[in-house]
């Protein structure tokens, strides 16, 4: 990482306001993709070099270069020192390159299959009901953001872990997750270690460990919660197997066998800390990603009634045959019929990738890259990130509604499309699904989604290093958001004196004042109105 560029961005948020806008200013500024989008690649050109004493950083927004990226896995590794913040724990499949990252991998990967997704929509179904009948019975929801969040642990928790967690709705605050049910020999619930570790993870990984014991109470109770959820972490591997714990093929069971106990000579198998180590990431990593595109879903579909509507009456379509208790909703047969719902998903995620950014480097040598006709040669030690929010931002690809709330687009049934030939590079985003398959699955629901040209769109990054819980994370939020649309509609709460459009304008710069700390999202929950329709 860039330590000038760390630097910087702190220095240029303070000062802001006062400097003239610069270019040069707003690459430094800090969530500087989220607030100028395509702009800076516009202005520029699609790959922005930035120079600094710090060392050598490339944005690259060419769907071109971006391929070649993702084609040259060894030549463009991951840089693993981002993610230093999510090791303390132990290394984890995150935080690895190469033979190391393969070990984990190994591991890691298997239990993300059909059976678990499976789990996935039940749970998502179950909790997101739960979820909805609290919120419709007080007719608004204060912390949309905050039960988002539980959904989303709870879900992740019994997948992986086989641990079933209630979405406890009898109290209001954020001590509510499971805080009522304090195990013996904690001092803190599971959701709330979890809560607080996430929320705190920059004190974390700064401040001493002799400080979080002895500092003031606000660092004590960080410190504190690292020490609960490691606890948590420990009980789990060490109970799985005994009378009483979950049987089920998961993550969990995956990591207990690949144990190979105190760390010495691990050869090809887990040492403790590096499956406490997984169990974290695996714990948290879909946690802020999932809670943090459904908010976005859901304050985009409270701002756009006509995408509600259009969303409402293709569930009411797609589940005719279904029995009224979303309970009942067999995975195998009504996850096919979602297509609209992965097209509210998609947009969100175009539109709001929580990982502005894939950082990855030269490591020690010249790589050279095609970029609009000519070889160019980026140096060794160069941080090059590919920059999702310029891909997914660019008109050339996604045409003159690129910055609009429009689901549509992905519909292969709508005539609303993206059909754009980049004038530069001559690529063509395709029509329909024999153009440029899924190259996963192409069953449904998948196969009614148009398919953007290859790079175009990488919210789960691709190649190697993509994502593992990709289908896990759009299982679980198509199951979330079906439960609550099929019923309902939903819209900002007007405060006193307020219009509608004045509450919608709340809404619209809730959105715009995201911030990322491990990816973003929105930080200020707006009250939310949810109608029985
Ligand atoms: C909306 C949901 C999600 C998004 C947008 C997302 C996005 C991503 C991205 C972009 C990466 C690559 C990061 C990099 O290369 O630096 C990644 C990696 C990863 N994700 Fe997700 N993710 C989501 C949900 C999940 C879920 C639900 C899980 C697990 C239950 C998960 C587990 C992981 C893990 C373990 C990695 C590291 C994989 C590796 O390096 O081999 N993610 N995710």
């Amino acid at each position: 990482m860039n330590a000038f560029h760390v630097l910087t961005c702190g220095f240029n948020r303070a000062l802001w306001p006062y400097l003239p806008q610069w270019a040069y200013f707003k690459i430094f500024w800090r969530d500087w993709c989220h607030h100028t989008k395509f702009e800076l690649f516009e202005k520029y050109g699609d790959v922005i070099c930035a120079v600094s004493p710090g060392g050598v950083t490339i944005y690259v927004g060419s769907v071109e270069v971006v391929r070649q990226m993702y084609e040259r896995r060894s030549d463009f590794p991951k840089v693993t020192k981002v993610y230093e913040y999510v090791r303390f724990y132990g290394d984890n499949v995150l935080t690895l390159e190469g033979v190391e990252w393969r070990r984990h991998n190994k591991y890691t990967r298997p239990p993300f299959n059909e059976a678990v997704h499976k789990v996935v929509w039940e749970e998502g179904v179950k909790q997101a009901h739960t979820a909805l009948n609290v919120w419709s019975r007080k007719n608004s929801c204060v912390k949309v953001g905050r039960d988002l969040r539980t959904i989303s642990m709870n879900v992740l928790s019994l997948s992986n872990f086989g641990v079933a967690l209630p979405f406890d709705y009898e109290s209001e605050t954020t001590e509510h997750f499971g805080q009522k049910n304090i195990p013996p020999g904690h001092r803190m619930s599971y959701g709330n270690a979890v809560n607080h570790v996430l929320d705190n993870i920059i004190a974390l990984v700064i401040t001493p460990k002799w400080l979080l014991r002895n500092g003031p109470e606000s660092l004590k109770k960080t410190g504190q919660s690292y020490e609960e959820l490691g606890l948590y972490l420990k009980e789990l591997i060490q109970n799985h197997g005994k009378a009483g714990s979950s049987d089920r093929k998961n993550l969990l069971r995956s990591l207990v066998k690949a144990s190979t106990g105190d760390g010495l000579g691990k050869g090809s198998g887990l040492t403790d800390t590096e499956v406490i180590g997984n169990a974290f990431i695996f714990a948290v990593a879909g946690l802020e990603t999932t809670t943090g595109t459904l908010h976005y879903a859901v304050m985009y579909l409270a701002l756009n009634p006509d995408v509600q509507d259009w969303l409402y009456k293709d569930l009411q379509e797609a589940l005719k045959d279904e029995d009224q208790d979303p309970s009942k909703w067999e995975y195998e047969k009504v996850y096919p019929k979602m297509a609209s719902v992965l097209c509210v998903i998609h947009e969100t995620l175009r539109l709001n990738a929580p990982h502005m950014h894939i950082p990855k480097w030269t490591a020690d040598k010249y790589q050279p890259v095609n970029w609009k006709g000519k070889q160019c040669l980026i140096p060794p030690g160069a941080s090059t990130y590919i920059t999702i929010t310029a891909l997914h931002y660019n008109p050339f690809l996604w045409g003159d509604t690129v910055k609009e709330f429009q689901p549509q687009r992905w519909d292969l049934r709508s005539s609303v499309g993206w059909v754009h030939t980049d004038p530069r590079t001559g690529i063509k985003a395709p029509t329909t699904p024999s153009e440029t398959p899924w190259t996963e699955t192409q069953s449904a629901p998948y196969c009614h989604l148009r398919t953007p040209v290859k790079g175009a769109f990488a919210p789960f990054s691709d190649g190697w290093r993509a994502c593992v819980g990709k289908n896990f994370a759009l299982v679980e939020m198509t199951a979330v958001l079906a439960t609550l649309f099929r019923g309902c509609s939903v819209r900002i709460k007007r405060q006193e004196g307020e219009t509608q459009e004045m509450a919608d304008n709340r809404g619209k710069s809730a959105i715009s004042n995201s911030e990322s700390y491990l990816t973003i999202m929105i930080r200020h929950d707006v009250e939310l109105e949810w109608v029985r329709r």
